[in-house]
């Protein structure tokens, strides 16, 4: 009854002696290995491995040399009493394989499709990688979101808490941005934003935090730099930023910013580093915009 159950399985069965010549298998088995049964009972595992290689057939072998394949294969076939892997066929196909050994060394082989499984796990790991990139990027600017710029200064204050340097958080806005809007419509307002994102980035180093913390502000988290550096950095961001006007459509679009700044040693919170440059960047709004003040 079992044998009649086997042969009409979808999953494939093989069983190796221990020699690794296939002693017995269902048509499943065969089908999978691309010969009739009569054509692979016999055969060593070795040889049907060679066969469906040389006919294109059967697993992807990543190395594309078949000698490795089979000195890898064979080095881990019996290794253990039981082995449950995936395969990729060349023709596309996912198989879950199973390999069980019994005391005399025979090899129980199974083999289950699992082609749509591995195309659905495929599509979720997309989306999830989606989504969870959505979660910290900004759209329009493609630069951190205020999500993405909290986690990441978070991350990085952790790690130096202890490392006795300094760190600078800048906080940035754009000037009377609402007249730009007005003036020349959303979404030249929104080139303007992504504008001053490229300006801003290209002036940064590889390591410097800076993200998109609300509708027309920005922030940058510049780590072990001491105040008179950061300065200099932030203030050549503004300089660019005043001296290279948005052209767009004909428009020549004027922007400027005005940013706050605080250096503090590294066992300051986000919190604390938020409050005082946003403290500065009322300063520098109220003494007159496009400037640089320091909390
Ligand atoms: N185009 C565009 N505009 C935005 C976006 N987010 C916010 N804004 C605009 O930014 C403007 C901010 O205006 P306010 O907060 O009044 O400040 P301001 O005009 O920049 O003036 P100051 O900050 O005082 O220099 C508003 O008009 C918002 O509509 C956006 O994603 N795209």
């Amino acid at each position: 009854m079992i044998n009649e159950f086997i042969e009409l399985s979808q999953d494939g069965y093989g069983i190796y002696d221990q020699d690794d010549i296939l002693i017995f298998c269902n048509s499943a088995f065969a089908e999978l290995n691309y010969h009739p049964k009569e054509q692979l009972i016999g055969r060593s595992f070795e040889e049907i491995v060679r066969l469906n290689y040389s006919n294109g057939r059967g697993a992807k072998i990543d190395s594309k040399d078949v000698n490795a394949f089979l000195h890898y294969a064979h080095k881990m076939r019996r290794s253990r009493p039981f082995r449950i892997f995936e395969v990729d066929f060349m023709d596309g196909r996912w198989y879950l394989f199973s390999e069980q050994v019994n005391e005399s060394r025979f090899l129980l082989v199974q083999m289950k499709e699992i082609t749509k499984q591995k195309i659905l796990q495929g599509g979720l790991e997309n989306t999830l990688e989606k989504l969870s990139e959505l979660a910290l990027v900004d759209e329009l600017t493609g630069c951190a979101n205020r999500r993405g710029f909290v986690n990441s200064v978070e991350n990085e204050l952790k790690r130096n808490r202890h490392a006795g340097t300094y760190s600078t958080m800048a906080l940035i806005d754009l000037d009377l941005f609402k007249k730009v809007n007005d003036e020349f419509g959303h979404q030249i307002g929104d080139a303007a934003l992504q504008h001053v994102t490229k300006l801003a980035t290209t002036q940064l180093r590889q390591y410097d935090i800076f993200g998109r913390v609300g509708g027309e502000e920005f922030a940058i988290f510049l780590r072990n730099t001491d105040q008179e550096i950061a300065f200099n950095i932030i203030n050549r961001i503004r300089e660019q930023i005043a001296a290279t006007p948005l052209k767009i459509n004909g428009h020549t679009v004027f922007l400027s910013i005005s940013v706050g700044l605080v250096t503090e040693d590294s066992k300051a919170s986000f919190e604390q580093l938020y409050t005082k440059s946003d403290f500065a960047l009322y300063k520098a709004k109220a003494l007159g915009r496009n400037q640089v003040q320091q909390y």
